[in-house]
């Protein structure tokens, strides 16, 4: 084709051994090119195709590489990263009461929530998460630290009964969220406001459906911890006397702007509920193996449509942000748990890492696939090292093999943010000497 006929663009990688799109067909391409012009995917294909209809501003050929859209983590408290590892080995009533919540009421305050979210983000967009959704306090605070990282985010500001961090007086709660989604006005286009209920045994039905009218009136995402632990199940039969996600239905929460994170003692009938109502859900597997809350059933809620992400949890339950290492501990679990290898195929379970989260935090106009007019978050992995070659099925390899740190290129809306693996956007050597100071003041408390 003769050069007046090519499209220019900003960039075209090039030469990539094996592309993953992650659309509804989890296509793969061998030799394949991705062209990205203001930030925005163009297409993505077969090098052969995409070099006869485009030329760009900057070409990088990608051999030894395999591209595919960044990772989506639907439940974190970035935060958390500061208070990794002070309370290993309990139960998450323990875990929360006596340990947390103490800790958070002590340390986490607007420098500790920026501080802790910047590193986050540098774990997150090293290990190859390009958006995250958090549910934390003084989410201004987190959203400074993502726009400092150049990382994606739906920010969920904390609501709760009780006081906490940023809100020593709960009664104030509409207050503090409206001066939350003002200030959220001034955010870029890919930091989104949302509003985080902490759990329906911390927030009553009052505040629970003032939260959710507000989510609903104005397009935000609702989030929620959901049945977590069997203790919580009977709370909530206790004191309203329905199941948790019974509970929420009668108030009028659930529809497919619903976040619920954990799931794990979800009944059928509560099942079929969520996928009725397109609720959708968050599967922190790690996390609920480590404060042993138990197993969700995530075959169940896919065979029926729920729309089904994977966070990590915060640090101090996890006790890392990495993508990898949950994509395939949600696939070898579940095939344990049913006692059938057949269960969550690596296919399904890079779904749920991407076009799947995606969906769940309402994004999927967005980003979770490199389909044309999707926003370019891309990860480039090496696949030349021992543990990746040979190579037979580039998807397996990513769920079962690939590691985190196989992670040597991101892009977030177009724009580099990893150079073989070095952070671009933040002084890392800096920001471990402020977290090791901090860290100072949280040891002199006992935790
Ligand atoms: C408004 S959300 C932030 C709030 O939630 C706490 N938290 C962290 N992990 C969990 C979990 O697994 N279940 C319940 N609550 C959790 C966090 O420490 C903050 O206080
Ligand atoms: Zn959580």
């Amino acid at each position: 084709m003769r050069t007046k006929d090519l499209t220019t663009v900003d960039l075209l990688l090039t030469e990539i051994d094996w592309l993953l799109i992650c659309d509804p067909g989890m296509t793969v391409v061998k030799q394949g090119a991705v062209a990205v012009d203001g930030g925005t995917v163009v297409a993505a294909g077969s090098q052969r195709d995409l070099e006869a209809r485009y030329r760009a501003r900057e070409t990088l050929p990608m051999s030894g590489h395999l591209v595919m859209p960044g990772l989506i983590n639907t439940h974190v408290h970035a935060a958390m990263t500061l208070f990794r590892g002070i309370g290993d080995d309990l139960p998450l009533k323990t875990w929360l009461q006596e340990v947390i919540f103490p800790a958070e009421a002590r340390h986490a305050d607007d420098a500790f929530v920026e501080l802790g979210t910047v590193l986050a983000c540098a774990e997150m967009i090293l290990g190859g998460t390009t958006t995250f959704c958090d549910g934390y306090f003084f989410e201004e605070a987190a959203a400074r630290a993502a726009a400092r990282a150049g990382i994606r985010a739906v920010l969920g500001q904390g609501v709760l009964d009780f006081p906490s961090p940023d809100l020593k007086d709960p009664s104030r709660a509409r207050q503090r969220v409206e001066a939350f989604l003002d200030a959220a006005r001034s955010w870029p286009p890919r930091l989104r406001p949302s509003l985080f209920c902490h759990a329906p045994y911390t927030c009553g039905p009052e505040t629970l459906q003032w939260v959710k009218d507000l989510c609903r009136r104005q397009g935000l995402l609702f989030q929620i911890h959901v049945s977590e632990t069997q203790w919580e199940v009977e709370e909530i039969e206790t004191r309203y006397g329905r199941r948790p996600v019974f509970h929420l239905d009668h108030l009028g929460l659930l529809d497919p702007m619903t976040l619920c994170a954990h799931g794990v003692w979800l009944d059928p009938d509560e099942i079929a509920l969520l996928a009725e109502r397109g609720a959708c859900l968050s599967h922190n597997v790690e996390s609920n193996l480590k404060l042993a809350s138990g197993v969700a059933p995530v075959p169940a809620l896919i065979q029926v449509g729920v729309p089904v992400g994977l966070g990590t949890d915060g640090c101090a339950s996890n006790n890392d942000l990495d993508l990898f290492s949950e994509m395939a501990l949600t696939a070898k679990l579940h095939k344990a748990t049913a006692n059938d290898p057949t269960v969550c195929p690596a296919r399904q379970v890079l779904r749920m890492a991407t076009l799947d989260g995606a969906r769940a935090l309402g994004l999927s106009h967005a980003v979770g696939s490199l389909e044309p007019g999707k926003r370019a978050d891309l990860i480039a992995l090496r696949i030349d090292r021992p543990h990746l070659t040979p190579l037979y099925d580039p998807v397996s390899h990513i769920v079962y093999a690939a590691r985190s740190s196989d992670v040597n290129h991101v892009w977030v809306d177009g724009r580099r943010v990893v150079q073989d693996g070095r952070l671009l956007t933040l002084d890392v050597p800096q920001l471990l000497c402020e977290a090791e100071s901090v860290a100072v003041t949280v040891r002199s408390c006992g935790r």
